[in-house]
């Protein structure tokens, strides 16, 4: 039966599971014992059924009553170690097998929060949940109950096996002419179950992120009345899901009745053939007893290894799926081994040089020949219209996307040559979408990061005047924000966006400015914190606002992805190209704005 799972499983499954095996390793001790518990319930097995063929052969056939009783409490002995060796090896393997997948689950989730940014813009976040939840559910499932069975029968049949060789060869050979029929036809179901759950995968991955995209979405879809659209997709992909899994269970049900009626076929024969052995060959009734126990008992593994096999093909597709996350390179290899967190950079220069780039190999360049300096203090506003390449720029000094052509450096340092988390540590992003998570005010200004007190927290948000608003909260700083800011104005989610960056002491501050209205007291606010983070820190801001704009030292005009103009508000408006245009539209859309 081993050779037989071999062939059933290829190579490349051999090296999948070689491959997660090493989750094992740290919980040997467990996975021995379970080992261990094999050979006693296949020896207990086996000497359960000589003492029923003594009993009968002896006692019961003969009417020797002597010594019945103590041949009964041997085989009561017998079937109990059975029992409590079976129960050691289910426990200790579910045991090591239930701790690998907790440690396989934490790791992963460990490397995703370390998948490059990008990585996510090409992958709905449903279906790296559905990897992490619904796989790993199929893969703990199949493990206890596939793995678990598989390895244990195997040995206990080939035992069993040769026992039976023992006591009539050629019975046992009879009964073992449908095992190569059963192997084929795994052989040829194999491929399909294997085919029918991957789709199923899919599909069941595609309409996890379907919901969850909706879920998110829901505030949108209700408003535009689109609720409607939105059920008949998620039914069409729950239908795909659905037709999907029956198919995974038409492959799943052939393949366990056709072993079932074969081996009914089979066990029919052996008696058939049993029979002429007691006429021909004076088979005792003891064998003949332990042959028809034992054909059960050997056709009850050959059948549920039909079934171990197919769970153990989910698994494998759910490996499958897996590996792409293991296979998937995180931002910083290194960073998981460094126990501390690296030093900011004390920027002194950054240094931008025919700065060429582009999302993907076959999209054109949205930046061309890039190229600006801006030293220890300075103010940068980049400006232009939409798509013109201003988010691109900080994309890449934030090392959100890699791959530029050209030159990008600080402090004399090329950009790649600095790891990414000191990068992070250096530089704080003003998101304009800002995220909220569902927790205290505290929370979403420190973000959780060790190195930030409640004080500094408190400090960070008087600086950009959002203690104001704060402080009127119910419970202050304890007050719980809702999934992604539902319970505040924008401008308040502005400010505490700017006191999440400010708390993190970064001396580079990079400032996406939203361009949402908000009411003239926040608004105040805003220009007020954005004055103070100016006179403070190097600055390099996509600037939306009249008075950021004012109060920079250098401006970039984009277009296109190249920059067009440069110079200060003054020498700009002289010069009375673009960025005056730029500056004329802005005043006629923000007219209360406009000084
Ligand atoms: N993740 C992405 N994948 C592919 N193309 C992208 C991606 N992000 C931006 N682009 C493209 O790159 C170009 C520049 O976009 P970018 O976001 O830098 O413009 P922007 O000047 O910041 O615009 P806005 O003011 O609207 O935010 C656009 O053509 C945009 O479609």
């Amino acid at each position: 039966m081993i050779n037989a799972t071999q062939k059933i499983l290829k190579t490349k499954d051999w090296q999948l599971l070689r491959r997660f095996g090493r989750y094992f390793v740290p919980h040997k001790k467990w996975f021995f014992l379970s080992i261990a518990s094999i050979p006693v319930t296949t020896i207990a097995g086996i000497l359960f059924l000589w003492l029923v063929e003594n009993i009968i052969d002896n006692y019961v056939v003969p009417g020797n009553r002597e010594g019945l009783i103590l041949q009964i409490i041997l085989l009561a002995v017998v079937l109990l170690v059975n029992l409590l060796f079976d129960g050691v090896y289910s426990y200790a393997f579910s045991k090591s097998g239930g701790m690998a997948i907790v440690d396989m689950r934490k790791e992963l989730f460990g490397k995703s929060l370390r998948f490059p940014l990008s990585y996510f813009d090409k992958k709905p976040i449903g279906v790296t949940l559905s990897r992490l939840t619904s796989d790993m559910e199929s893969i703990s499932e199949s493990f206890a109950q596939g793995i678990l069975g598989l390895l244990a029968d195997s040995i206990k049949t080939l035992a069993l096996v040769g026992y039976l060789f023992y006591l009539n060869w050629r019975l046992t050979l009879v009964l073992l002419i449908v095992v190569p029929v059963i192997v084929l036809i795994m052989s040829y179901l194999r491929k399909k179950i294997r085919m029918a759950y991957n789709n199923s995968r899919t599909s069941l991955a595609k309409s996890a992120a379907y919901l969850q995209e909706s879920l998110n979405g829901m505030k949108t879809v209700q408003l535009y009345a689109a609720e409607n659209e939105a059920f008949e997709k998620y039914d069409k992909l729950n239908k795909e899901y659905c037709d999907a899994q029956n198919n995974s269970n038409i492959y799943d049900s052939a393949l366990y009745s056709l072993v079932e009626g074969i081996t009914s076929v089979a066990t029919a024969i052996v008696i058939w053939y049993g029979a002429i052995q007691i006429w021909d060959y004076g088979f005792t009734l003891g064998i003949l007893i332990v042959f028809v126990t034992t054909l059960e008992r050997l056709f009850i593994p050959v059948k549920q290894f039909a079934q171990q096999i197919s769970t153990i093909q989910r698994a494998l597709s759910a490996l499958e799926h897996i590996n792409e996350l293991v296979d998937q390179q995180v931002e910083d290899p290194k960073a998981a081994q460094r126990s501390q967190t690296p030093q900011p950079l004390q920027v002194r220069e950054i240094e931008f040089k025919n700065v060429y780039f582009r999302y993907s190999e076959d999209s054109p360049d949205v930046l061309k020949n890039v190229s600006f300096t801006l030293n220890k203090g300075d103010r940068l506003a980049l400006v232009g219209t939409t798509g013109s390449g201003k988010s691109t720029i900080i994309k890449l000094l934030a090392k959100t996307y890699t791959g530029y052509r050209g030159s990008i450096k600080i402090n004399g340092i090329e950009l790649t040559d600095i790891p990414i988390a000191q990068v992070r540590e250096t530089i704080s992003v003003m998101q304009q979408d800002i995220f909220m998570f569902n927790n205290t005010v505290e929370f979403n200004i420190s973000l959780g990061r060790e190195s930030i007190s409640k004080s500094d927290v408190e400090q960070a948000a008087s600086f950009v005047f959002a203690n104001h608003f704060i402080n009127q909260l119910p419970g202050g700083y304890e007050f719980v924000i809702q999934d992604n800011g539902d319970n505040l104005s924008k401008g308040q989610a502005q400010l505490i966006s700017f006191a999440r960056a400010i708390a993190g002491n970064s001396e580079l501050i990079i400032l996406d400015e939203a361009t949402s209205a908000v009411d003239s007291l926040t608004e105040q606010y805003i220009q007020q914190a954005i004055a103070n983070i100016f006179s403070l820190k190097t600055v390099i801001a996509v600037a939306h606002r009249l008075s950021t704009i004012k109060n920079s030292d250098m401006i970039l005009v984009l277009e296109d992805g190249e920059i067009i103009e440069r110079g200060n508000h003054n020498e700009l408006l002289l010069h009375g190209g673009k960025y005056a245009r730029l500056l004329h539209q802005l005043q006629e859309e923000n007219k209360p704005e406009a000084e």
